[in-house]
Order: structure tokens, then sequence, then C-alpha cells
């Protein structure tokens, strides 16, 4: 199964730019600070993430932001932040992966603003294509903690760059501190985008609340992330799990993720097994494959063992994928590119 999800030809439609920055990636940028004589006062972070990346010191999903806070550092310069970029489309594409729709924050920094960081992961992404046969996208992020009215500027930057680079940003996602913040807040900006061709993805049900769970599926976004707490097993109620159930609205499923922030306490009892039972779409996804220490290969692999699910089964568990891929008219290249390889081997 290990060789078997290394070569099957994988999406990815869950991973936080900042958050998937690998070792051998943050290495090579603090080259770069290196190299480019500049002062890096985050240096002593950088040691303490590098041995503490993934380990148990992560005990929930905000400690997890405290790792990721040290890759925000390191892609504070527009130069740094498409070198991150290009490395970890890179990462993606060796292991196998053929698309994918990379998430990020657009954060105003004292070298660049949320418009250049918009446009530096754009220009990174049109340069991966023209290197490597991955297909690359991008989801513009909200952060939960933000104010309103930065929400707001960041979806009008989005609708924007959508008008502008419709081929490269294909949506927008609610993400950051569960805790913080409410959905319904959120709401009119989330509209506009969708009204303006954007698709949406929220961060679902990370925690219990209900009220939120409820209000984020009558908004019916094109796809949710983790839906942990939406089955009565896992803090949902009756009531959130028959609104997804009804609404069939697809999941990303970040496996290790879940266990590493204690969202899930191990493989077995993941929620993974009620969405899957239920025929719910389940996309395996990796959140941020650097702060876990995982890869979209292993996160297949797991889910496999875990489930005991054959190779015809995560095959069209891949291909099923396909189907909720935000950028319009690839789903039959990308299942055409999965078959092939999958019927030769
Ligand atoms: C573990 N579960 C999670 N739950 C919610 N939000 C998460 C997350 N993991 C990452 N993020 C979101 O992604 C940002 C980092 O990437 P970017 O700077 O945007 O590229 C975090 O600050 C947080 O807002
Ligand atoms: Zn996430």
């Amino acid at each position: 199964m290990n060789n078997f999800c290394r070569n099957m030809p994988k999406i990815e439609l869950h991973a936080h730019l900042n958050g998937s920055i690998s070792q051998p990636t943050m290495l090579k940028l603090m080259r770069y600070y290196a190299d480019s004589g500049i002062e890096d006062k985050s240096n002593a972070f950088i040691n303490e993430f590098q041995i503490g990346a993934g380990d148990s010191r992560i005990l929930s999903i905000i400690d997890c932001f405290q790792f990721v806070t040290i890759a925000q550092s390191l892609t504070r310069f527009p130069e740094a932040l498409k070198l991150a970029t290009l490395l970890t489309l890179q990462e993606f594409h060796e292991e196998g992966c053929i698309y994918i729709e990379l998430r990020s924050t657009p954060r105003n920094t004292q070298y660049m603003t949320m418009k250049q960081y918009i446009e530096t992961i754009i220009e990174a992404i049109r340069e991966s294509s023209l290197q490597i046969t991955l297909v690359s996208k991008y989801i513009i992020s909200i952060d939960r903690r933000s104010a309103i009215s930065e929400a707001e500027k960041i979806i009008n930057l989005a609708i924007d760059s959508h008008k502008q680079h419709q081929d490269v940003v294909v949506g927008v996602e609610l993400s950051g501190d569960p805790t913080v913040g409410k959905f319904s807040d959120f709401l009119p900006a989330f509209s506009r985008a969708r009204e303006a061709g954007l698709k949406v993805t929220l961060h679902c049900g990370e925690i219990c609340n209900v009220e939120e769970i409820l209000e984020m599926i009558e908004f019916n976004p094109d796809r949710i992330g983790h839906g942990t707490c939406i089955h009565p097993d896992y803090g949902g109620t009756a009531e959130t799990w028959s609104a997804l159930c009804e609404s069939k609205i697809p999941v990303e499923v970040c496996l290790t993720s879940n266990i590493k922030t204690k969202s899930s306490p191990d493989y077995s009892s993941h929620h993974f097994k009620k969405l899957y039972e239920a025929n719910i779409p389940v996309i395996i996804c990796t959140d941020d494959k650097g702060v876990f220490i995982t890869s979209l290969s292993q996160e297949h692999q797991i889910c496999a063992d875990t489930f005991n699910l054959d190779e015809s089964e995560m095959v069209k568990i891949t291909l099923q994928a396909c189907n909720f891929v935000f950028a319009e008219g690839l789903k039959d290249t990308l299942q055409k590119r999965i078959n092939d390889v999958m019927c030769k081997n």
C-alpha cells in the first residue's frame, strides 16, 4: 500500500501554505535570508520549530498556530514567499500530487501589501506550471480572528484577482482559530465572493458549535474542511448530522492534523468512518504537512490502513475528489491522468 499510495496520482484540496512548509524548505528559506544579508530575528524560534514540529508539544489547534507563526515570519518578504510557494509545490509534485489548491491568508507585512502577497503567490504558481506538471490553484483565506473590515478587504482583493487571474484564483475559505469569531459575521462577505464566481470552502465543526455548523451547512459551501464535530458521537447532534447527510457537501478530511491537534483521539476512531459509511464525499488532504510532518501519500496510506480500504477503493476516492476541484473544466483531464497511471500498474 505504501508504494501504491505514492505512485497513485493524487489531488490535494486542503493545504495551508505556511503550515505546509517543510523542514528542508525552511532551511532553504533561512539560507535565502543569510545570503541576502537580512538579519533574521526569528532564527532562535526556527531552531525550536525544527526540533518541535509535529512533536507532542502540539496539544491543540491553538498550539499549531504558534508553529505556523514561525513559518509566517519566514515568508514576510515577497521573494521568500515566492520561494516557499515554489518549493512547497515542488514537494507535492514529487510525491505524486497532480492537482493542488493551495490556500493562504494575505498579510500586510513590513515588506509587502496584501495585494502583493496575493500577486506573489499567483506569480509563483504561474512559474511552477512552466517547470512541473502539477496543476496549481490558489484559494484565498480569511482568518476568523481578523476584523470584518479586514475580511471585506480580502474578499475585494479576491474578487479582483479572480477577475484578472481566473485560471489561478479559484476560491475563498474561512480558517483560523475556531474558538474566535463567528461565521455569521463573515457570511455577507462570503456571499459576495460567491456571487462574483468564487467557490467557497469553510473550516466547519473543528470544535463543537452546533449553531455555527448549521449556519454553515445552510450557506451550502462547495466544500467544508474537517467536519469533525458534526456526527452525534463526535460532539454534533442529530440535526447537524442529518443536515450534512442531506446536503452531501464534500468534506476535506485531514487525519493526522486531527490526531496531532487532539481533535480525534486516534486514527481508528476518526470520524472519516462515519462520513464514508454515510456516502458523504471525502477528500483526503494534509492541512499543514510541515507542522504535522506528513505528506499526501502518507495520509492516503494511513487512511487505507486504518479503515481497511483496498486499492480500488483508494482509486475511487481519488477519482471522486476530481468532481470537487474548484477549477472549471479540469475534472475529465484529471480523471484521465489518474486512470492512465492506474491502468498501467
Ligand atoms: C490545524 N487546523 C487548522 N484550523 C484552522 N485554521 C488553520 C489550521 N491550520 C492552519 N490554519 C490556518 O492557516 C494559517 C497558516 O497558513 P497561511 O498563513 O494562511 O498560509 C493559520 O494562521 C490558520 O489561519
Ligand atoms: Zn485547515
